[in-house]
């Protein structure tokens, strides 16, 4: 590099000399090309642009609005000058904007659209706004074409409501709309038309429920037996009623209406045999083949592990469908069944009960038919960076090896065999040192060997365990780039069953590394700033996104870089979850990552409640039992989705939050595995005191990318290594106790903002998944006993325990999604207000008021 350096300065004076009798001749030619490219594209134009924009909004409103009440006086003079106005001064207009404003305003309403011209001040704003932020806020086609609709609509409507009145309230266009319209169809007949067009335009916007009035079913209580007095909360849910099944409380809650039914325990069915069969997984082995290069000593032979054959021409599915249990079309099946049944009933009490039992035992609860028009995003939504085809140069290979030969000679280590394996980034070189040659010589030789081959990154493995030979893994002179597209497209993948899998990248064998977060359970990426720790987050989230349904599986986004992670707000109600209360489901407050990692325990702890009572051990166990109907909603159960945990940078949090955030992690790392939670924890400054032991030690799974130091490497890794890595994406994966080098499948942001598109359009829930809430202990201090200051719950908690006839900490908790802090002091405030028995150990206390007729005359009372 130097010596090039050193090369084209000495040239460049003669340069110069030969240019010298026509210097200008080039110049104009080819700055003012770079210029405009560079000006197009600048940020400060665009910022300029959308304040235009915004001005130019802002300034047809008001002109318009002050035509609204001037234009009778301006009429005639604009209208008899036309343009002229705008340049005769003698000319006095009323309009708050002088001439040009009486001019334009004049010429949106009476020659064009009328009221609708309010539109083109929209339309102005949400350029203004989308340029100024610099992505696009509104989206640019779709509004194009409500505006165009809404000019003609509008204008037609307000020229056909307000006939022949002298105020342009329809423009031009409108008019002339209006008048061929009801030429053609007679006015009634345009009349309909805009009746007709008004209306599709709300169904086609909001997706209007036509849902004819239906009877309501009679409560019955044989169907709920097993599982005791039906809630009247649930027999009062009309959704319900076609079928005469309830829906679910999870389902009914996020109310979309789905015929999702909670019916009584049926018999097992082989439900679990389909469990067991996702634990299976295969692996295709890389295939290898084997090349012998001209080699001048006899015994040394070259292996070259040919990359696994490309993704052939793989039929790259459109849309990627994922395996959804076919139960889903038994239960629409059902449903059909059913309903002329409930049509034509000659007794409705009886008719109605029929189905019920009928139709519930077939019927597994279906967590996917919350959002039954899901679709999951196709793969053309991602890009192929290049090819995945790694690209192998023979004289490269030779070379590499020839000179880590001479190398090892150099300090008297010979070698019997030496093979290489090209990886996308490196090619592994495998060496079996001749037999008695001690492996910590080759170790030592680590620095010797690389300034042999004058190469950065060159990392020695001594011995490869399991192997028995020693590797030196050397970059690539030419990298591949892995295009997350084509790991996700992989068979691996496509049929992958596994609860959580995430493609991270492809091995040194180029085999596609796809793991299991849920096994894993939790992970820690570490890195230095630019080496791909927010592309490899993105990789995993996007793998999640391709596999799961918006109902089995929900992202805790915490992201104090404040951008890295803003992308995933389109998909808040699909896939995110937050506090109750909060605007934004993307936390970026250390204040808040607090609260939500406290509300995370909670869930935590309620999870665990709930599986010990359905006598589950982990959150596979108890969605199957869930799913099979035999655990009863009524009794808090609900359909649990898995939840990962995101934290953008750790190391910031550390620092500003200490022990606050350390503590609820180490819990959450420690005991939420079984119960669904996983956590991807990404830190920039990897030392020991923001890694510390206690975090260590619960995140087996861990990734580092570049860093800074072997010190760096040793603290996230238990081992040096990390530190030789070559940047952008190439990284190290200490999992399952083996260390592997991989390249971290790459996926770019307008990817990954693509999805997230395809996903924020479709429908979803009315709001994010609602974490339960969490009460700061400091807030609640000194509230303890006092009645006047009682806990904003205490009259829910007062009927929860007076209808349940029990007296437990326990049932507040997970009726009432609250941590055993709050619910035992509601409990307390209770005993206190003589509603519940003193504390009796671990016994439930006894419940003093025995009728909820009672309760509410002590509640009056206390008011
Ligand atoms: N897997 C990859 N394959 C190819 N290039 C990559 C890969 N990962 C990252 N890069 C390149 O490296 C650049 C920096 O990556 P990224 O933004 O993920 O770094 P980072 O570690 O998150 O940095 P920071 O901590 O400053 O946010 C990317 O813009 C991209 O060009």
């Amino acid at each position: 590099m130097a010596g090039n350096k050193l090369k084209s300065e000495k040239k460049e004076p003669k340069k110069k000399k030969e240019q010298l009798p026509d210097p200008s001749t080039l110049k104009p030619d080819k700055e003012p090309e770079v210029k405009v490219k560079e000006l197009v594209k600048d940020e400060r134009t665009h910022k300029v642009l959308g304040a235009f924009f915004l001005l130019l909004s802002l300034y047809c409103f008001i002109a318009f609005t002050s035509y609204l009440f001037t234009w009778e006086e301006d009429f005639d003079k604009v209208h008899r000058y036309s343009s002229s106005v705008l340049f005769r001064h003698e000319i006095e207009v009323d309009n708050l904007l002088g001439r040009l404003g009486a001019f334009t305003s004049h010429w949106f309403f009476f020659k064009g659209f009328g009221i609708a011209s309010y539109l083109f001040c929209y339309f102005f704003f949400i350029i203004g706004i989308n340029f100024i932020v610099g992505r696009r806020v509104f989206r640019f086609w779709r509004n194009v074409k409500y505006i165009i609709f809404g000019l003609l609509f509008i204008s037609m409507t307000f020229a056909f409501l307000t006939g022949k009145s002298a105020f342009p309230w329809g423009g031009a266009l409108g008019d002339a709309l209006n008048r061929w319209t009801s030429g053609f169809l007679g006015k009634t007949g345009a009349g309909l038309l805009l009746v007709v067009a008004g209306l599709s335009w709300i169904i086609w916007k909001f997706n209007v429920d036509f849902k004819w009035p239906e009877k309501k079913p009679k409560p019955v209580k044989e169907p709920f037996a097993g599982f005791g007095e039906p809630d009247e909360e649930l027999e009062d849910d009309e959704s319900s009623a076609p079928f005469a099944t309830q829906p679910a409380k999870n389902n009914a809650m996020k109310g979309d209406g789905s015929p999702i039914t909670v019916i009584p325990p049926v018999e097992e069915e082989a439900f679990e045999q389909e469990l067991q069969l996702i634990e299976k997984e295969e692996e295709p082995a890389a295939k290898s083949i084997t090349y012998i290069p001209p080699v001048p000593e006899p015994e040394l032979t070259m292996t070259v592990n040919e990359p696994e054959p490309e993704p052939e021409p793989e039929p790259e599915p459109e849309i990627y469908t994922p395996p959804v249990p076919k139960k889903n079309t038994k239960a629409e099946e059902v449903a059909f069944e059913i309903k002329p049944v409930y049509e034509d009933p000659t007794d409705d009490e009886v008719e109605e009960i029929v189905p019920v039992r009928e139709a519930v035992p077939t019927d597994p609860y279906e967590p996917t038919l919350d959002l039954r028009d899901y679709k999951y995003p196709a793969l053309d939504l991602l890009e192929n960076h290049g090819s995945d085809k790694i690209v192998q140069d023979a004289s490269e290979l030779e070379k590499n090896k020839n000179q880590i030969i001479d190398t090892l000679k150099n300090y008297d280590i010979s070698i019997q065999k030496i093979s290489a394996t090209v990886g996308p980034t490196v090619t592994l070189y495998e060496i079996v040192p001749a037999a008695g040659v001690r492996i910590s010589r080759i170790k030592n030789l680590e620095d010797d060997i690389a300034l042999s081959l004058s190469a950065l990154g060159i990392r020695i493995i001594a011995p490869i365990p399991g192997r028995g030979t020693i590797g030196i893994e050397v970059p690539n002179v030419k990298k591949t780039i892995v295009s997350l597209r084509n790991m996700l497209a992989s068979d691996k993948f496509q049929h992958s069953q596994m609860d959580l899998p995430i493609a991270i990248g492809k091995k040194i064998d180029n085999e596609n590394f796809i793991a299991d977060l849920a096994k894993m359970p939790h992970l820690l990426m570490a890195g230095a700033t630019g080496q791909g720790k927010s592309v490899g987050i993105n990789t995993l989230l996007v793998s999640l996104l391709y596999k799961k349904h918006p109902s089995q599986l929900k992202f805790v986004l915490v992201d104090p870089k404040k951008v890295e992670l803003s992308l995933y707000k389109l998909i808040e109600k699909h896939f995110l979850a937050k506090l109750p209360g909060e605007e934004d489901a993307i936390i970026t407050d250390t204040k808040k990552v607090v609260h939500t990692l406290n509300a995370l325990c909670i869930e935590m702890d309620l999870r665990y409640d709930l599986l010990k009572e359905a006598g589950t051990r982990n959150i596979r166990e108890y969605n199957g039992k869930f799913t099979q109907r035999r655990l009863n909603p009524q009794k808090g159960h609900r359909y649990l989705p898995f939840i990962v945990l995101v934290i953008d940078e750790f190391a910031d949090l550390i620092m500003t939050a200490g022990k606050e955030v350390e503590m609820p992690i180490a819990r959450l790392a420690q005991l939420a595995r079984a119960v669904g939670i996983h956590l991807i924890i990404a830190t920039q400054r990897p030392s020991v005191n923001i890694i510390t032991g206690t975090i260590k030690a619960n995140f087996p799974a861990r990734i580092a990318f570049k860093v800074s130091s072997k010190i760096d490497s040793r603290t996230i890794l238990d081992i040096g290594g990390a530190e030789q890595l070559i940047g952008q994406g190439d990284m190290l994966i200490s999992f399952n106790g083996e260390l592997v080098r991989l390249q971290c499948a790459f996926v770019d942001t307008p990817e990954v903002e693509s999805v997230a598109e395809f996903i924020g359009e479709q429908r979803g829930y009315p709001d994010a998944f609602l974490l339960p809430e969490y009460v700061d202990e400091k807030d609640m201090e000194g509230k303890d006993f006092s009645l006047a200051d009682r806990d904003p719950l205490f009259e829910e908690a007062a009927r929860v325990i007076v209808q349940n006839q029990q007296g437990s900490t326990s049932l507040l908790q997970r009726r009432m999604k609250l941590g055993y802090n709050r619910a035992g002091r509601l409990m307390d405030q209770l005993e206190a207000a003589g509603i519940v028995g003193p504390n009796m150990g671990s016994k439930a206390r006894d419940v003093n008021v025995k009728t909820e007729a009672d309760l509410e005359e002590i509640l009056n009372s206390m008011l």
